[in-house]
């Protein structure tokens, strides 16, 4: 069958098995990984005599260990301790209803001749029971719900005497191994659990490998399985893998495309199967609807199998042969035998076909969802597959229409859900609607749901293989991304950067702050950069190092990148080599960098200068604080400032120590004509007032065009503060924003700086200065001044006190200019309830809504 495999053909006869490679994890250390499912058995058994349980997935493969480990032993190559083994399926022990007693069961059930059971018994430490499917062993195994007999010959019935061979209460001294998926009788069992995980990736190549005779379709085959539904979990299912393989060579033989989804694929295996039993169109599909009732009433009353009867109530009766095809089938005898579904996958399926294809018109989309919420995982992703005509198409074949009312119904839903969940913030949900809308493989209902509206720029981290995909094929449908946040993708892998490179290339901005990316990822990405339209890519944080720089400049060289953003990347001057050549090729854009808190030292930056002096150097700012440079690489800078090639408008060298030298050498840059230089800081760089003369000397020249200078958190004194002073006098001095630590005095030279009408100071930050009530006054003077332009003032930790309400008031009341006041840190209180301010409190309101901004 297509849907189980086949075990006699693959495993014995024709080799496909994969020698038991099947991973296992065992309990006592959950150590996952491709131990070897039978050695890990053999030794639990025979070297350390303790009984195993196998527990694992539908169609993981405990059956096949089973048989293969009974099949060894037979063989003279396993087990050879045991004298005895017994192989019990407990589907088939469900259909004894009578007592029995061991005795009987072996003579029965396992063919012991009676003269050897004399022997058995009496050396029962060589015997071995394999015990398989205990999930749906139908008797009750609590053993305090029986007494447990111990006597061979004593007629029980079929539970106790399972039970009793499972306590070791009857055939003392016996081992065993039981297989079964997870189930609740488990806990009545004693023993070594080990978890068949089923076919890791290379075991899948293997299995595919030998599946198909033509290597290069083996290759085809199993690439497109990877890239398509590899991600699932499902995918290392040994059964799951056949049905593949099988659908896989029948489209290959035919010429036809192989599926893209996991629906598609669904589809594929739904038409093979209804052609292989050769009914009409309405009778497959009452069929399809028989079968799809069965479906739902497993899941929703935890039924593993039904029996015939059981059957007969969904309306399978008249279809038993055809039945057969779907499920499977235990059981020797015609009354006896059970039905259940060999895949989840497909029973989950057949209630979406069931729901569409019925013509019953009474069951709502919310009444399905919400009925199978919690058994059936992917029953949304397969109606939204159904509802587009292309992909129902070939069910339509074999099935006629579907149920348009439904198709409607569910088309409505899925696109006020989408749209609703796509508002809010929860990543989980948009990743949730992306994988229907993936299942739906439809660009039209793609771009009809993700609209305005949607939240498209939330982060979109941790997200897994699938929801990558899921999410790359929606960015593809949508043509373009204004912003790829995937701030904090710890577990980005380079298999997911690979999914996510188209939608990358489609995007504009890239966030990948705080990523751990592999070498790998970052090639996915750099290739991605040079095929896209990204103009912005952040990677803050992201421990990239020099190795992987290197390989992210492969994308650099050529790209539409203007900012890059490397701050925290443990990057050092062997990188700076690779950004000079990516700066100096003449096709990469760059116009921004920020770099801050990389170890790269003046001869790291030395070397960037280098790159910053060639004419097809296009860098506009600059940003690199705490870079561990001193005076030493300052010349470079200049060199670079005074080359006549340098775009430079913004450098930031805040937390650098870069000494009195360095200030002489930059400002000697500023007074060049071709220095472009408008925006430099210095902030916390432990300048003293010895480098005033040289930013007065700077400021005076008529070449300078720095509009801001930001000297905060260093000890300029009084002396080197009142320089500054004056330059900032000169009719004509650019600067519009200064930061600086001042003290009183200054404060008072800078309010009549204000108010000479010969400054163009815009902007002033000169928090952390603690000049109290007194020396602001002075700016708030000035600020009431017509003459004063100041549009931003940070009076930050400047100790102002409720003492200065009123001239802030009456310098807000007055100011024509002033739209964005920073008070935070200082000691204002609750004025309002201060008595004595109660009389203007209201009218403080009205003045402060005259600026747009004001920090508490
Ligand atoms: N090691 C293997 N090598 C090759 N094929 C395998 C292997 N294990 C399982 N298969 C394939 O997968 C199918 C299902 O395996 P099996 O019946 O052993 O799974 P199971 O875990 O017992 O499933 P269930 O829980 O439904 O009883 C087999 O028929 C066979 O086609």
């Amino acid at each position: 069958s297509l849907l189980s495999g086949d075990l006699s053909a693959n495993v014995i006869n024709s080799c496909m098995y994969i020698s038991l490679q099947t991973s296992v994890a065992q309990e006592r250390d959950r150590q996952v990984g491709s131990v070897s499912l039978d050695s890990a058995v053999c030794t639990t058994l025979c070297a350390e005599r303790k009984n195993v349980i196998l527990v694992g997935p539908e169609g993981a493969g405990k059956t096949t260990a089973l048989e293969k480990l009974v099949l060894d032993w037979a063989k003279g190559e396993r087990l050879q301790s045991f004298i005895y083994v017994f192989h019990f399926n407990l589907k088939e022990l469900n259909g004894l209803q009578e007592m029995l007693s061991l005795e009987t069961l072996m003579l029965r059930h396992s063919c012991v001749p009676p003269d050897s059971m004399t022997p058995l018994l009496q050396n029962s430490e060589h015997v071995l029971l394999v015990f398989d499917d205990l999930h749906v062993f139908s008797h009750c195994l609590d053993p305090s719900l029986h007494t447990l007999c111990a006597d061979p010959c004593q007629v029980v019935s079929p539970g106790c005497l399972v039970a009793s061979l499972l306590h070791g209460s009857l055939l003392k001294g016996a081992s065993f191994v039981v297989a079964s998926r997870q189930s609740g009788r488990l806990k009545f069992l004693s023993g070594t659990q080990m978890e068949v995980l089923g076919f890791l990736k290379p075991q899948r190549e293997a299995y595919f490998n030998r599946a198909f005779t033509d290597p290069t379709l083996a290759n085809k085959a199993i690439a497109h399985l990877e890239k398509t539904l590899g991600f699932y979990e499902f995918c290392s299912s040994p059964r799951f893998c056949w049905t593949v393989c099988s659908l896989y060579k029948s489209l290959m033989n035919a010429g036809e495309e192989l599926p893209e989804t996991v629906s598609q694929l669904c589809v594929g295996v739904l038409v093979y199967l209804i052609q292989e039993v050769l009914l009409t169109t309405a009778c497959s599909r009452e069929l399809m609807l028989a079968l799809g009732k069965m479906a739902s009433h497993c899941f929703l009353n935890q039924h593993l199998s039904c029996t015939r009867e059981e059957l007969g109530s969904f309306g399978l009766e008249k279809f038993l042969e055809a039945a057969a095809v779907f499920l499977q089938v235990d059981g020797e005898q015609l009354d006896t035998r059970v039905f259940s579904f060999p895949s989840q996958l497909m029973q989950e399926f057949l209630i979406a076909v069931s729901y569409l294809w019925s013509s019953a018109s009474t069951e709502g989309v919310e009444e399905i969802l919400e009925k199978h919420r919690g058994h059936a995982k992917l029953l949304d992703s397969f109606l939204s597959a159904l509802s587009e005509p292309v992909q129902r198409r070939p069910l339509e074949t074999v099935l006629g229409e579907p149920n348009a009312d439904r198709v409607a119904d569910f088309k409505r839903w899925l696109k006020s859900s989408s749209e609703e969940a796509l508002r809010g913030y929860h990543k989980d949900q948009h990743h949730h609607y992306f994988h229907l809308l993936h299942q739906a493989q439809s660009k039209s209902l793609v771009k009809e749901v993700i609209t305005i509206t949607a939240r498209m720029g939330i982060s979109y981290a941790d997200l897994s293989l699938q929801e990558s995909v899921a999410l790359n094929y929606v960015v593809e449908c949508l043509g373009e991304m204004e912003k790829l946040n995937l701030y904090l993708s710890r577990n980005l892998t380079e298999e997911q950067v690979e999914a996510l490179a188209p939608a990358m290339s489609l995007s504009h901005q890239i966030m990948l702050m705080d990523s751990r990316l592999s070498s790998g990822a970052v090639a996915h990405l750099a290739s991605a950069l040079s095929r896209g339209i990204t103009t912005e890519l952040d990677l803050s944080q992201s421990q990239l190092g020099d190795e992987k720089f290197k390989v992210l400049c492969a994308g650099l060289r050529d790209c539409k990148l203007t900012t890059l953003k490397l701050q925290v990347c443990r990057l050092t001057e062997l990188s700076c080599d690779d950004l000079a050549s990516v700066l100096s090729s003449g096709t990469a854009r760059l116009q921004r960098l920020a770099m801050r808190h990389n170890q790269i030292g003046d001869r790291g930056f030395v070397k960037l200068c280098t790159g910053l002096r060639s004419p097809h150097c296009k860098l506009q700012e600059l940003q690199i604080q705490s870079c561990k440079l001193t005076a030493a690489s300052m010349g470079a800078l200049s060199a670079a400032l005074t080359s006549g090639q340098s775009e430079l408008r913004k450098v930031d060298l805040t937390l650098n120590s870069i000494g009195l030298p360095g200030v002489a050498s930059l400002c000697e840059a500023l007074q060049h004509p071709s220095c472009k230089l408008q925006r430099l800081v210095f902030y916390d760089c432990s300048l003293t007032g010895e480098s005033c003369p040289h930013f007065k000397e700077a400021l005076m020249s008529k070449h300078c065009r720095l509009s801001e200078l930001d000297l905060s958190v260093n000890e300029l004194g009084q002396e080197g503060a009142l320089l500054l002073c004056h330059a900032l006098g000169r009719p004509g001095c650019p600067v519009e924003k200064l930061g600086c630590d001042l003290n009183k005095p200054v404060f008072e030279e800078l309010g009549s700086l204000l108010r000479s009408g010969s400054s163009l100071l815009k902007s002033l930050s000169v928090g952390l200065n603690k000049v109290g009530d007194q020396g602001v006054k002075h700016l708030w003077e000035a600020v009431a001044h017509p003459n004063c332009l100041l549009e931003e003032l940070d009076v930050e930790m400047t100790s102002l006190t409720d003492a200065c309400v009123e001239d802030l008031c009456a310098a807000l009341r007055a100011t024509k200019t002033l739209r964005n006041l920073g008070l935070s840190n200082n000691s204002l209180t609750d004025y309002a309830s201060s008595s004595s301010y109660n009389d203007f409190s209201e009218d403080v309101f009205e003045v402060f809504e005259t600026c747009d901004k004001i920090r508490f």
